[in-house]
């Protein structure tokens, strides 16, 4: 028996499905969350004629079906819209599936050992100046959006640790490239709202088609390039200071001879990808999460002021991001409410039996981690801001709370992730006071593939005396 039967499923559209439940990037969270809690934790979706039913989906917040996904091996495809990134990623990690990520991710895994990560301290530091100078245009003014000048320091930091390049795009230097980066961004995540978009077959009939292709030429260029420079000069590995992930990348196939140039690529772009605008919300959603809550920046500022004393400008090391205790737990309570990577989704390719019921191979599985994360039976007073909830988390939960996924194809560069918003929110507290604006700000959110604010993330920033 099909058991996705047993899943409640809103009336259907007879050509449509359920596709157009949603029309806009604005609308994702908000119909999610509708859904929910209308139809329970578990909904049946249709994309495309009910006749057909091909392509089914299940929106799901259910701790058991998300545990027995994430914690096994065998549900590992992701859906079909991540085939819109492929064009800039081709296989890289976050797209491939099977025996060839098996492979990377061994390959790649220790890249991210923390005696590399250490190393890029200094640069979330030295990249997170430039940002408390920028944030200067705005102290004084009524309103300020966190968004584009954290979004370009988070790409400053990590072109420099991905490729080994800086690009001082927060000095205004190299816009092609951030322009190139927003429009294939923008152009893959609007793929997934519109039928002549969604299918290659009719990509091509749009103008975003033929901006894509321009756009991407731009990033691959620039990535190959860099790749060429840094074969031709032969400064791989030997007593390198710093390496990026690029240097290791070429040492270990260098060794190995286990990557070719365009793997190496598409593994680089996909850094690039998945390292810039998801620690981008999660600073600036913390930022805001902190101006609505003058108590809890307090502690953060304690807590700053307990390792350093009065320096604004400590010299900051790997081992006192670790001290960061307090601040930790608000950057997680920040990823509770606000995960930047919302939403995940899975494939069956075979038939698969959870719970006693038959899920059929073919199947779409989408894991709202953001209704997962706000779910009272694992959250009390979900909506309410409490960094102490992880103080004493209960271990026997682990699946409650995702933000970096779990299991084997969890995210790689959580602790990196980690280090850098703690870097960074860290410096923006000890230099400035976070503020609502008035009246207060209220964000509209966005499912971008990244969780994003469509009118911005405002607040007032004060500087410290
Ligand atoms: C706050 C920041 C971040 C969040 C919330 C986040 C979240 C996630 C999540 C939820 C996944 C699973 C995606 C899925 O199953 O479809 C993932 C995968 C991944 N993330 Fe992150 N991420 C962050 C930062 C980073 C950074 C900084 C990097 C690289 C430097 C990175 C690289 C990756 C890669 C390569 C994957 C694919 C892993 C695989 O499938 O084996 N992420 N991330």
């Amino acid at each position: 028996k099909n058991g996705l039967d047993k899943f409640p499923e809103p009336d259907p559209h007879p050509i449509l499905g359920h596709v157009s439940l949603v029309t806009s990037t604005r609308e994702v969270i908000d119909v999610s969350m509708q859904l929910i809690k209308n139809y329970g934790k578990t909904v049946k979706l249709r994309i495309g004629p009910t006749f057909f039913s091909i392509r089914t989906a299940l929106l799901t917040v259910d701790y058991h079906l998300i545990e027995f996904i994430l914690s096994g091996n065998k549900i590992l495809k992701k859906t079909e819209n991540y085939q819109f990134w492929k064009h800039w990623l081709g296989q890289g990690l976050v797209i491939s599936d099977g025996d060839y990520w098996k492979k990377h991710r061994k390959i790649l895994t220790p890249a991210f050992h923390f005696e590399i990560l250490k190393e890029f301290v200094p640069v979330f530091e030295s990249v997170g100046d430039v940002l408390i100078e920028n944030l200067a245009k705005c102290e004084g003014t009524p309103s300020c959006d966190l968004d584009p000048f954290v979004t370009l320091c988070t790409l400053d930091i990590i072109c420099e640790t991905a490729m080994g390049t800086k690009m001082n795009l927060q000095s205004g230097k190299n816009s092609d490239y951030v322009r190139s980066v927003k429009e294939t961004c923008r152009i893959a995540v609007e793929r997934v709202l519109s039928p002549l978009r969604f299918f290659d077959s009719t990509f091509w009939l749009c103008r975003d088609f033929y901006r894509q292709k321009k756009e991407l030429k731009v990033l691959h260029d620039f990535t190959h390039n860099v790749i060429n420079s840094k074969k031709n000069n032969k400064s791989i590995d030997k007593n390198i200071k710093r390496p990026a992930f690029l240097d290791l990348l070429l040492k270990f196939s260098e060794d190995e001879n286990i990557l070719s140039t365009e793997e190496i690529r598409e593994e680089v772009d996909t850094f690039m990808f998945a390292g810039h605008d998801t620690t981008a919300s999660g600073i600036c959603f913390t930022l805001y999460c902190l101006a609505d809550h003058p108590e809890v920046q307090k502690q953060v500022l304690q807590e700053q002021q307990d390792l350093f004393g009065e320096e604004k400008n400590p010299v900051i090391t790997y081992s006192e991001l670790q001290n960061m205790k307090y601040l930790e737990y608000v950057i997680k309570e920040s990823c509770r409410l606000y995960p930047p990577v919302a939403k995940i989704g899975r494939y069956t390719t075979e038939d698969t039996e959870f719970d006693g019921c038959l899920i059929p191979r073919y199947t779409n599985i989408m894991l709202f981690i953001y209704g997962l994360h706000r779910d009272p039976d694992y959250f009390p007073e979900p909506e309410k801001f409490k960094p102490e909830r992880f103080e004493n988390f209960d271990p026997s939960i682990p699946y409650a709370y995702i933000p970096f996924s779990a299991g084997s194809r969890n995210c790689i560069g959580q602790r990196f992730a980690m280090l850098e918003m703690k870097s960074i929110i860290s410096k923006i507290v000890r230099h400035y006071e976070i503020k609502p604006t008035s009246p207060r700000h209220e964000v509209e959110l966005s499912f971008e593939g990244v969780l994003k604010s469509a009118n911005g993330i405002k607040v007032v920033l004060k500087k410290r005396p």
